[in-house]
C-alpha cells in the first residue's frame, strides 16, 4: 500500500502575529486531531456535533520532530529497494508554505530527506559486495504550467513525456548525469534548484511554483548475471494555493490554477485509485504530473506520500482538505512489479549456479557424463541404496498392516446376530407369557423378562447362520494366522529393527558425496515414516475400545440374565413392601429412580420419585410399580439411611454395596429359614406374607420407631435408640424369615461399647426424633449419615464425648453400620445391575 506520513510543522511567525492559534495536534504517533477553530462552544444548535476530528496515518509528525526522524521513519526503507533494482518514489504534498521543500531539501544544517537518501544510497552502494556493480545517474525536473523543463539543462525548453514498449513513462531527451557520490548529486542539486521557477507570494516568501522531480536511476548489473534498473522519485509538489490566501495577480495567478489544476488531477487519481475496485480506468493523461507519477502511484513502486499541513487556525480549511486527501490515498495499494526480463536473467544465473553446484558435489564434470568413472560409481551405488531403502521400508511397513487387520472379521456379525437373537427371544416370551402388544426396544418389558426368554430354543435360521460366521471366522484367522502367531512385543521389536537399518542406511549415505538438498530430503522421508511405527498402537487401542462398545454375545447374555435376576429381586421386594403395606424409604426410591434410568438410558429427571402403588395399595402382578415424579415431595417415612446415603450410585461405589445373602461373620446376620432356597435368602415369600410386628421397647421409653409409631414414641433426650432399632430389626428378621445375630445387643442387653461422638455439634437427630418426628426424621438422618454411617446418633445439642452406645459396633441404626445389608447378593449377581438389585434388596431386610 501507499505509505502516508503526515508532518504538522510549527506555527510561522507570521501566523503568530496575526493571532492564529493551532488547531492541529498530534495525538499519538499515527493519529492526529484536527479542531475547528470557528465552532462556538455556546452554540447549543451544534453542540451534538462533533467539533474535532482525528485523522490516521502511518506515521505523524509535529513541529518537534526532526528531519532525521523524518527520514528514518519514511524514505530509509526506499534506499535498499532503489539498490536492489525496483522503483521507489517519496513526494511531499500540502498547501503552500507548509514544509515541502523545507522537507525534501531542508537547510544546510538540517539537510532534507534528498540529501540524506543519496547519502545513504551511495553508501549502500559503496558497501555492496564486489559481485555487483551500480551504476547512478540523475535527472532533475521541474513541471511548470504544464510543461517540463530540465533543470539541469534548462536550455532543453520543453520536454515531452512519452511511454516505452514496456509502459515506463519516460521524459524525451532529458540530461541524465552519472554520478558517484551523494556530494556530487547534492552539487547537482543545487544547481537544478537554482533553476527552479520559485516566487514571493503571500503564503510564502519563497514559494515553488512548480512540482520538482529528481530521478536517480540506479543500474544494477550482477557480474555474470542480468541487469536491473531501480529509479527512485523524489518529489516536491508546488504548493495548493488559494487566491485570497496568496493574493496572486497576473502570472502569479496563473502559475497557481496550473499547479492546482495538476494537484486536482493528482486528487482525481488517487480518489480513483482508493476505490479501485468500483473504477476501473485511472484517468493519468489529465496532466503532466500524473503521467509521470503513474508508475508510482499505480503500481510496481514502493511510493511515501508525506503531507504537510500548518498548525494555525487561519490554515484550517486547507489543513481539513489536506488531511482528508492524505487519509483517502492511504487506501491506495501498489504491486510492486519487477522487471520481466530481469527476473529471467536471474533465474537462468541462479540455474546455471545450481548446476555447476551439482556437478562439483557428485564430482561430475559438465560435459561427458556418461565417461566419468566416479559419477557412474556414484550412480551404481544410489541405485542400491535406493533399493535398500525401498526394502526396508516394506519390512516396517508391512507389520502395520497386520496389525491394521481387525482380529476377527466375524465378530461384528456375531454381536449382531446375539441381538437379534435376544429381540427374538424377548418377544417370543413376551407373546406367550403377557400376551402383551411388543413395542420394539421395551427394556421394561426385557427385564420383565427373567431368564425366561434364556430358555426360548435357537431359530434354526439364526443356527445356520451362527454356524457360518463360524466357519467364516476360523478362515479368517488362518490368513490371519502370522498375526496372531505375533505377539505386540515381537512386532516392537521389528520395528525397531527396521528403523535402526533404516538409520544405518542414512549413515552410511553421510560420507558420499550428495548435495545439501539430498540429505535434507531422506531426513524428511525418515521423519514421515517414522509415525508409522507408533500407529499401530493407538489403533490397537481402537479396536480394542470398539470391541468393548460391542460386546461378544455371551457377554450380551449374561448381561440379560442378570438384569432378569434383578428383575425378579424387585418383584419380590415390591412383593414384600405390598404384603407388609411397609411405606418406601427416599434412598430406596432415589435407588429406583436410578435403575429406571438405567434401563431406560435416560439420565434426565432427577426430582423425587414416588411408588404411586405404594404403601397403600400392593404391587399387582409381576410388572414393575410405575414411579412418577414428586417434586419437592418429603419421604413420607423416616429411615436409617446412612449407609444407603453414602453411596447412592451402586456404579459411584460398587465395592461398598451390600450382599444379598447375610452373613454371619461380617454383618452379625444369618438366615435363619433354610427353606427359602432361591436368591433372595431370608426374603419371605410373597405367597405367605406376615405383618410387620412392632416390638416393644424393652426399655418402654420408646416405640418401635416405626411408623406410624411416632405419637406414641416419647421423646427421650440423650438416649441411645439402638434398643428399639435392634428390636425392630430382629422382628423383621422373625416376619423376613432372617434372625437377629445371635450376639446382637437388642438381645443380649446392650453390651456397651465406647465409642467417639461423630457428632460433636450434635446436629443429627437421635432416633427418638426421628421416630418420634415424622417428616423431619429423614433430615436427621441424612445429618447422621454424613457423619459415617453408624455414627452419631443422639439428640441435639447433645455434647460431644465418648459415650456407651447400645449397640455392637454396628451404631445405633442397628443394621446401619458401615456395610450393614440384610440380604446378601448371591455372588453370581454381584455385578452391574446384580449390584444395583442387591442395593434395592437392602432396605426391604433391614426395615424397623
Ligand atoms: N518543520 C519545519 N521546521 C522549521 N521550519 C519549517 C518547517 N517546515 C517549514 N518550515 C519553514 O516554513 C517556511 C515555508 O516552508 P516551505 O517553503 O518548505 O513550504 P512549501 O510547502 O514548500 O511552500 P510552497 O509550496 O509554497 O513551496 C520556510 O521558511 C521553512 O523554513
Amino acid at each position: 500500500a501507499l505509505a502516508v506520513a503526515l508532518r504538522i510543522r510549527p506555527m510561522s511567525a507570521a501566523e503568530l502575529a496575526e493571532g492564529a492559534w493551532p488547531v492541529a495536534h498530534r495525538l499519538d504517533e499515527q493519529v492526529v486531531v484536527l479542531r475547528d477553530p470557528l465552532a462556538d462552544p455556546d452554540d447549543v444548535l451544534r453542540a451534538s456535533r462533533s467539533r474535532q476530528k482525528s485523522y490516521s496515518f502511518d506515521v505523524a509528525f509535529d513541529a518537534t520532530a526532526t528531519q532525521e526522524t523524518v527520514y528514518r521513519a519514511t524514505t530509509q526503507s526506499l534506499v535498499t529497494v532503489v539498490i536492489s533494482g525496483s522503483n521507489a518514489t517519496v513526494f511531499a504534498y500540502g498547501p503552500t508554505g507548509c514544509g515541502k521543500t523545507y522537507t525534501m531539501l531542508g537547510t544546510d544544517g538540517e539537510p532534507g530527506l534528498c540529501a540524506r537518501t543519496l547519502g545513504e544510497l551511495f553508501q549502500a552502494i559503496e558497501e555492496a559486495s564486489g559481485d555487483v556493480e551500480y551504476e547512478v545517474s540523475m535527472s532533475y525536473l521541474e513541471i511548470y504550467n504544464e510543461m517540463i523543463r530540465d533543470l539541469l539543462d534548462p536550455s532543453l525548453g520543453c520536454l515531452q513525456l512519452r511511454e516505452d514498449a514496456g509502459g515506463t513513462v519516460q521524459v524525451t531527451g532529458i540530461t541524465q548525469i552519472p554520478a558517484t557520490s551523494a556530494h556530487e548529486v547534492m552539487q547537482l542539486l543545487a544547481r537544478g534548484n537554482r533553476q527552479r521557477t520559485q516566487e514571493p507570494t503571500a503564503a510564502n516568501p519563497t514559494s515553488s511554483r512548480s512540482h520538482a522531480v529528481l530521478q536517480v536511476t540506479v543500474r544494477r548489473r550482477q557480474r555474470g548475471g542480468g541487469l536491473r534498473h531501480g529509479r527512485l522519485f523524489m518529489i516536491d509538489l508546488a504548493g495548493s494555493e488559494r487566491a485570497a490566501q496568496t493574493r496572486n495577480h497576473g502570472q502569479r495567478m496563473k502559475e497557481g490554477a496550473h499547479i492546482n489544476r495538476s494537484l486536482l488531477a493528482l486528487g482525481n487519481c488517487i480518489k480513483a485509485l482508493s476505490h479501485r475496485a468500483s473504477s476501473k480506468y485511472i484517468n493519468y493523461r489529465d496532466s503532466k504530473l500524473t503521467r509521470l507519477l503513474k508508475d508510482s502511484l499505480g503500481g510496481n513502486s514502493h511510493t511515501v506520500m508525506i503531507a504537510h499541513i500548518s498548525p494555525a487556525s487561519t490554515a484550517f480549511a486547507e489543513s481539513r482538505s489536506t488531511l482528508a486527501y492524505a487519509h483517502r490515498a492511504k487506501s491506495i495499494r501498489t504491486t510492486v512489479r519487477q522487471d520481466p526480463l530481469s527476473v529471467v536473467a536471474d533465474l537462468h544465473r541462479e540455474i546455471r549456479h545450481l548446476k555447476s553446484q551439482g556437478d562439483t558435489k557428485l564430482g561430475r564434470p559438465g560435459q561427458g557424463k556418461h565417461r566419468d568413472i566416479p559419477y557412474t560409481q556414484a550412480q551404481v551405488r544410489l541405485r542400491g541404496a535406493r533399493q535398500e531403502l525401498a526394502g526396508a521400508r516394506r519390512q516396517q511397513v508391512a507389520p502395520s498392516h497386520l496389525f491394521l487387520q481387525p482380529q476377527d472379521p466375524a465378530l461384528p456379525a456375531q454381536h449382531l446376530l446375539a441381538l437379534d437373537l435376544r429381540a427374538q427371544r424377548g418377544q417370543q416370551w413376551r407373546e406367550k407369557e403377557q400376551g402383551e402388544p411388543i413395542v420394539p426396544g421395551d427394556s421394561e418389558g426385557d427385564s420383565d423378562a427373567g431368564d425366561k426368554w434364556l430358555e426360548v430354543p435357537e431359530s434354526p435360521k439364526v443356527a445356520v447362520a451362527r454356524k457360518s460366521i463360524a466357519v467364516v471366522a476360523q478362515k479368517s484367522l488362518g490368513r490371519a494366522g502370522d498375526l496372531a502367531a505375533c505377539p505386540q512385543a515381537e512386532l516392537s521389536r521389528h520395528f525397531r529393527q527396521s528403523q535402526q537399518h533404516a538409520r544405518r542406511l542414512e549413515e552410511a549415505l553421510r560420507p558420499w558425496s550428495i548435495s545439501e538438498e539430498q540429505r535434507e530430503l531422506l531426513a524428511l522421508l525418515r521423519c514421515l515414516h517414522r509415525p508409522e511405527r507408533e500407529m499401530p498402537e493407538p489403533h490397537s487401542h481402537t479396536l480394542l475400545e470398539g470391541g468393548l462398545r460391542h460386546p461378544p454375545a455371551i457377554t450380551t447374555q449374561r448381561f440379560g440374565h442378570r438384569r432378569a435376576l434383578c428383575a425378579r429381586i424387585i418383584r419380590q421386594q415390591q412383593q414384600l413392601i405390598a404384603d407388609h403395606r411397609l411405606s418406601v424409604p427416599r434412598p430406596l426410591e432415589e435407588l429406583y429412580e436410578t435403575y429406571l434410568r438405567e434401563l431406560a438410558g435416560d439420565p434426565g429427571d432427577t426430582g423425587t420419585l414416588k411408588v404411586v402403588a405404594h404403601p397403600l395399595s400392593p404391587t399387582q402382578g409381576t410388572s414393575l410399580p410405575k414411579i412418577l415424579p414428586v417434586r419437592g415431595a418429603e419421604p413420607p417415612l423416616e429411615w436409617d439411611s446412612a449407609q444407603a446415603r453414602s453411596c447412592d450410585h451402586p456404579t459411584l461405589c460398587p465395592d461398598s454395596l451390600p450382599p444379598l445373602r447375610p452373613t454371619r461373620d461380617r454383618y452379625g446376620w444369618a438366615p435363619t429359614t433354610p427353606t427359602h432356597t432361591g436368591l433372595l435368602r431370608g426374603v419371605p415369600s410373597p405367597a405367605a406374607p406376615q405383618p410387620p410386628r412392632v416390638q416393644e421397647d424393652p426399655t418402654g421409653t420408646a416405640g418401635g420407631g416405626w411408623v406410624g409409631d411416632s405419637a406414641a414414641m416419647p421423646q427421650s433426650a440423650g438416649r441411645c435408640r439402638a434398643a428399639p432399632r435392634a428390636s425392630r430389626a430382629q422382628t423383621l428378621c422373625q416376619t423376613s424369615g432372617l434372625s437377629t445375630h445371635p450376639t446382637s445387643p437388642s438381645t443380649l442387653g446392650h453390651p456397651p461399647c465406647t465409642r467417639p461422638s461423630a457428632n460433636p455439634g450434635g446436629t443429627a437427630g437421635g432416633e427418638g426424633q426421628q421416630a418420634g418426628q415424622g417428616a423431619s426424621a429423614p433430615r436427621a438422618s441424612a445429618a447422621a449419615a454424613t457423619q459415617g454411617p453408624g455414627e452419631g446418633r443422639r439428640h441435639a445439642g447433645q455434647r460431644s464425648r465418648p459415650e456407651p452406645c447400645g449397640c455392637s459396633g454396628k451404631g445405633p441404626g442397628g443394621a446401619q453400620h458401615p456395610g450393614d445389608a440384610a440380604i446378601h447378593p448371591a455372588p453370581s449377581v454381584r455385578m452391574g445391575a446384580g449390584r444395583l438389585a442387591g442395593r434395592l434388596s437392602f432396605p426391604g431386610a433391614t426395615l424397623k
